[in-house]
C-alpha cells in the first residue's frame, strides 16, 4: 500500500481516516485540500506529511501561476499555510523549507522553469524517503540477531511514510530475515493508528500481529511476551530526546522497568538540528471529541474537560538506540547527531 501517489498534475492521498474499513482516496487538485488532509490526519506520519506538503506547494504554485496576484508573496503565504497545519512533526517544516529554498534559487527564472524545479524537488523528497526507509530497515534489522517478539506504538509504517515505513520497515526486514515471531501493536488511543493502521498493514503481509490496548503494554512486558520495542518519531532533538505519538513515553518507562530495549527508528529528516532538547518541542493539542467519541459515538459526557496532547517526549536516557539511515546511534547521542548534521551540510 502507498500513502500517496503523484501523477504530474494531481496528488492522490489514501484517506487514512477511513481505514481499515474502507479504502478511499482523496484527489488533491488544490493546495487547500492537501492542507485540510494534513489537519484531519487523512494523511499522517512525519515523513508522509512532509512529502504531502511538498506536493501541496507544487499544486499551490501552479494555482498562483494561473492567477493574477503577486506570485512570490502568494507562494510564501502558501508555505506558511501548510506549515500551520500541524506543529510537532519536523518533517513538515524541513520539507517546506527545502521547497522554499528551491523556489528562491529560481525566483528570477520564468514561472514555468520555477514550477518544474518545484515539482522535481517534491518528487526527490518522496523518492529519498523510499530509499531512506530501506536503509533504516537494513540498519535496524541487524539489531535482531534471533527471532524476537516486538511491541510497537502508533503507526510508523508505509502509511506514515512514502516508502514502507520506519519502525515497521525495520519489522518488515527483520520478519523477512526470520527474526520476528510476533508484533504486539498498541491500539494507540485516541485516534487508534495502531488498531486501524498498523494491524491492517501487518495483516496485509501475513506478519503475525496481536492487537492490545495501550494499558496492556506493561503486563505484556511483565509476562515476558516481548523482547524489544520499536517506534517511529516526529521530532528528534540534538540530545536524542524523541517526540512521538502520545503514549510512547509511557511505553519507554515500562520498557526501562522491564529491561527491554526501546528502539526509535527515524530518518535524518526527522531530526531537528536547531533544538537542543525535547523540552522545546511544540506538542500538538487536538479537539476534545477525539477522546469523548469513538466513530461518532459519544463515550463521555459532552461537557467534560479534556486534555488531548497528540504527542509526548521520551527523554534520550530511555532510548536504547536511534536507528537511522546513517546507522544505529547509541548514547551519547549529541555527538553522533551533530556528525549527521555535518554530513548533511557536506552533501548540500
Ligand atoms: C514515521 S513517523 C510516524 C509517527 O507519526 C505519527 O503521528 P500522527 O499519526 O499523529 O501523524 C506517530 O507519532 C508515529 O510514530
Amino acid at each position: 500500500m502507498h500513502s500517496m501517489t503523484w501523477d504530474k498534475n494531481c496528488l492522490t492521498l489514501l484517506n487514512q481516516t477511513k481505514l481499515p474499513g474502507r479504502v478511499e482516496y482523496i484527489r488533491c487538485s488544490d493546495y487547500q485540500t492537501v492542507a485540510e488532509a494534513i489537519r484531519r490526519l487523512e494523511v499522517r506520519g512525519a515523513p508522509a506529511i512532509g512529502a504531502a506538503a511538498a506536493y501541496g506547494l507544487v499544486i499551490g504554485a501552479r494555482q498562483l501561476a494561473e492567477g493574477s496576484g503577486d506570485f512570490w508573496s502568494g507562494l510564501m503565504k502558501i508555505v506558511q499555510e501548510l506549515k500551520a497545519t500541524r506543529p510537532t512533526a519536523v518533517n513538515l517544516f524541513w520539507a517546506l523549507d527545502r521547497m522554499a529554498g528551491v523556489a528562491g534559487r529560481y525566483r528570477q527564472s520564468d514561472v514555468q522553469t520555477l514550477l518544474a524545479a518545484l515539482e522535481q524537488e517534491a518528487i526527490a523528497i518522496a523518492q529519498e524517503d523510499r530509499t531512506v526507509n530501506s536503509r533504516i530497515a537494513a540498519n535496524g534489522a541487524a539489531l535482531f540477531d534471533q527471532p524476537l517478539a516486538v511491541l510497537t506504538h502508533c503507526n510508523a509504517g508505509a502509511l506514515a511514510t512514502v516508502g514502507f515505513g520506519t519502525a515497521l520497515g525495520v519489522i518488515r526486514q527483520a520478519w523477512a530475515d526470520g527474526n520476528i515471531t510476533r508484533v504486539f501493536a498498541d491500539e494507540t488511543r485516541p485516534l487508534l493508528q495502531g488498531a486501524r493502521l498498523t494491524a491492517w498493514e501487518l495483516m496485509q503481509e501475513q506478519i503475525p500481529v496481536t492487537l492490545i490496548t495501550d494499558s496492556m503494554a506493561g503486563w505484556v512486558m511483565k509476562q515476558r511476551k516481548i523482547q524489544a520495542v520499536i517506534v517511529g518519531a516526529d521530532r528528534v532533538t540534538l540530545n536524542g530526546d524523541v517526540a512521538n505519538k502520545i503514549g510512547t513515553y509511557s511505553v519507554a518507562v515500562l520498557a526501562k522497568e522491564h529491561g527491554i530495549p526501546f528502539y526509535v527508528a527515524a530518518p535524518a529528516s526527522t531530526f531537528d538540528f536547531t533544538m537542543h532538547s525535547g523540552d522545546a518541542i511544540p506538542i500538538e493539542e487536538r479537539q476534545a471529541d477525539e477522546i469523548t467519541t469513538i466513530g461518532g459515538v459519544r463515550i463521555a459526557p459532552a461537557e467534560v474537560e479534556v486534555f488531548n496532547p497528540a504527542f509526548d517526549v521520551t527523554p534520550h536516557a530511555l532510548v536504547s538506540a536511534l536507528i537511522t539511515e546513517y546507522g544505529v546511534l547509541r548514547a551519547p547521542y549529541a555527538p553522533a547527531i551533530t556528525k549527521i548534521q555535518q554530513q548533511l551540510r557536506g552533501e548540500q
